[in-house]
């Protein structure tokens, strides 16, 4: 199997988990688009009852596009299960995150959703966080000073582009990619990265997944937090 009938697999495989009724947050990549257009194909069928929140405006237009009604967060009291995609998965549950620009929509929903699903092909699956760039979402103003501060401290910066423009994230924001290699002390790192002026948030993901389905060669795994003891 290639890596996109992986992303198939568990896209299908996490749209199982959803029940009628349920108020669902949808979050943002190729894994998870699959996924939607497999949850639109539900939805249809089985003219199910269900509310969603998403992480990006993307998945909301796709969502919606396939008749999955998709309310403003503020409107949604708690959302019962979020399915989101990741860039990289420590054996500890930490993760990645931001890779499609969607990190900040993709923490406050994953932070007022009850569970949380992670889905992603086996390639995602580390020892250590930080062989993908850590994506920092930072207010524009007086960005350049942060990214210098970034390169002082050897976190090897680069803007995230849009052609050849600077990307604006959904909230009109800026991404900086660190480019840190191994990630000793995850949470170090994101208290450092909270506590820094005009960081918005950061992609790293600490203590917020509960649950992972993995498309390997072999076929699903489903991991729980649960299960790391
Ligand atoms: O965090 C994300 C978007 O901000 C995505 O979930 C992450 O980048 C994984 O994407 P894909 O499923 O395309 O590999």
């Amino acid at each position: 199997m290639d890596q996109n009938e992986l992303k198939q697999l568990v896209g299908d495989e996490a749209v199982k988990h959803i029940k009628d009724g349920m108020i669902v947050g949808l979050g943002s990549g190729s894994t998870v688009k699959l996924m939607v257009d497999s949850l639109g194909k539900r939805v249809k069928n089985e003219q199910m009852n269900i509310v969603c929140a998403s992480t990006s405006k993307r998945t909301a237009k796709q969502a919606q596009d396939l008749g999955i009604i998709v309310k403003p967060l503020d409107e949604i009291d708690q959302i019962d299960l979020t399915i989101d995609g990741a860039d990289e998965i420590s054996k500890d549950f930490d993760g990645i995150k931001g890779g499609g620009a969607a990190l900040l929509w993709e923490k406050i929903v994953a932070t007022n959703s009850k569970k949380d699903l992670w889905i992603v092909d086996e390639s995602k699956m580390v020892d250590k966080l930080g062989k993908f760039p850590l994506p920092v979402e930072v207010i524009p103003f007086g960005s350049s000073h942060l990214f210098e501060r970034f390169e002082k401290m050897g976190y090897k910066p680069t803007y995230r582009m849009n052609g050849d423009s600077m990307l604006r994230t959904d909230s009109d924001n800026y991404i900086i990619d660190l480019h840190l290699g191994e990630i000793d002390q995850p949470n170090e790192l994101a208290d450092q990265l909270s506590n820094m002026t005009g960081v918005v948030e950061h992609g790293l993901f600490l203590n917020i997944v509960n649950t992972v389905i993995v498309g390997t060669q072999h076929g699903i795994k489903t991991l729980s937090r649960e299960d790391l003891g």
